[in-house]
């Protein structure tokens, strides 16, 4: 088979297996839950990632702090890797597995969200800002690969998309990303 027709239909595989699974469409549901909520309450979102990844918290944190779907009122939402001065120093001074760990530290604060998308689940710095997030109250909430790896203990929600392919992993996380920006503008701002 053509290689480009192949990749499309893995996603369009993927898609509609998740498309199916009800547990899954569930706990969306609840993260949708969770987060307007938070809002409600005045509290903030904040996106973690790296690589591919890093670019989709930033894209969803983008959604909801400038504008999506709906004309309304900014959202608080941020990302933990924005601030390229914070990022060298506290690589350069302590450890890039830190990062994300001191601006959890640093802004997060109790009944916030904190959303990490990692498709292994495993990556060291999301790792260590979850332990940080749970022990300071704010809600956790992650997009991973098929296991969930160590964020599938961590989380409060852990969002498995079932599968180990890692592009198709990270396209249906920015699908999902979409949904819940999309709903939760419109649990919030419906109305208007
Ligand atoms: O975009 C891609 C692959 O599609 C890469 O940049 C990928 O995000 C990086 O290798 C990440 O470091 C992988 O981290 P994770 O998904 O395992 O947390
Ligand atoms: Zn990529």
């Amino acid at each position: 088979m053509n290689k480009i027709v192949k990749r499309i239909q893995e996603l369009s595989t993927l898609a509609n297996l998740i498309s199916n699974d009800s547990e899954l469409i569930q706990q969306i549901n609840s993260v949708i839950e969770v987060m307007s909520d938070a809002y409600r309450n005045g509290k903030k979102t904040i996106f973690c990632g790296n690589g591919g990844s890093a670019a989709e918290a930033q894209h969803l944190a983008a959604e909801l702090s400038g504008k999506f779907l709906l004309e309304r009122k900014p959202l608080p939402a941020e990302v933990c890797h924005a601030n390229s001065s914070f990022v060298t120093a506290v690589s350069n001074d302590y450890d890039y597995t830190l990062v994300y760990n001191r601006h959890i530290e640093a802004f997060g604060n109790k009944g916030d969200v904190l959303i990490g998308l990692s498709t292994s689940g495993t990556s060291e710095n999301i790792v260590k800002a979850f332990q940080t997030a749970k022990e300071k109250g704010l809600t956790t909430v992650s997009f991973t690969g098929n296991t969930g790896g160590l964020l599938n203990e961590l989380a409060d929600f852990c969002i498995k998309v079932p599968s180990e392919n890692v592009p198709r992993i990270q396209e249906i996380h920015l699908l999902m990303g979409h949904i819940i920006c999309e709903k939760v503008e419109q649990s919030l701002f419906g109305n208007e």
